[in-house]
């Protein structure tokens, strides 16, 4: 949160936020692609069809097969993102320098290929839009009366947290 707002202050101060801010505010991205990972609010992909017998990876998949994409357990595998998998560590979508966002090649929450997600373009817009005007206005903190958040999401088609509180205090300037 706070490396995102510097870099709002600097680069946006208080004017409106803009879709051609989005390159110059990389924290804000690498914050989003952090969630998807560790949230994955879409777990699995549609089901496809296999239109041929295909080999892929060792696997025989028998044309007319149903496949569905496991996000879930790509963005949670150990194997591909180290030991600290489960941690909400934004930077692992950021440069060393971190002045760009890296579009890692196992972060598919649109999925991948000529079916994926037709409104990617849109949703990224929307979602950087929203979190960046929230965080340039407004400190996010746990609702000190209910600090504890269970982020074990409720399963359904999309995933979700269990309801909780959060409080939004206004910055006041450069806090
Ligand atoms: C955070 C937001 C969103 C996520 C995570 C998401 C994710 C996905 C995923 C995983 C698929 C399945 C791709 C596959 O079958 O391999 C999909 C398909 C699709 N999404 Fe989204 N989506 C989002 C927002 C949107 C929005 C805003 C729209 C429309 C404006 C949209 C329209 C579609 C359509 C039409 C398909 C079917 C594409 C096809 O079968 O060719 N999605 N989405």
């Amino acid at each position: 949160q706070r490396n995102a707002q510097q870099k709002i202050d600097r680069v946006v101060g208080c004017r409106k936020i803009s879709l051609s801010d989005r390159v110059l505010l990389p924290y804000t991205e690498a914050d989003y692609s952090g969630n998807f990972a560790t949230s994955s609010i879409t777990p699995l992909g549609v089901p496809h069809q296999m239109l041929a017998d295909t080999v892929f990876q060792g696997y025989f998949l028998p044309k007319g097969a149903t496949v569905v994409t496991n996000a879930y357990g790509i963005h949670h595998d150990p194997k591909i993102w180290g030991n600290d998998v489960n941690e909400f560590r934004p930077e692992r979508f950021l440069s060393d320098d971190k002045k760009r966002v890296i579009r890692h090649y196992a972060l598919i929450p649109f999925s991948v290929g000529r079916r994926s997600c037709i409104g990617e373009g849109f949703a990224r817009d929307v979602i950087f839009l929203f979190l960046a005007s929230i965080l340039q206005k407004f400190n996010i903190k746990p609702d000190p009366d209910c600090p504890i958040v269970d982020i074990k999401p409720m399963s359904g088609v999309a995933l979700e947290p269990k309801p909780f509180n959060f409080v939004l205090n206004l910055r006041e300037k450069n806090q």
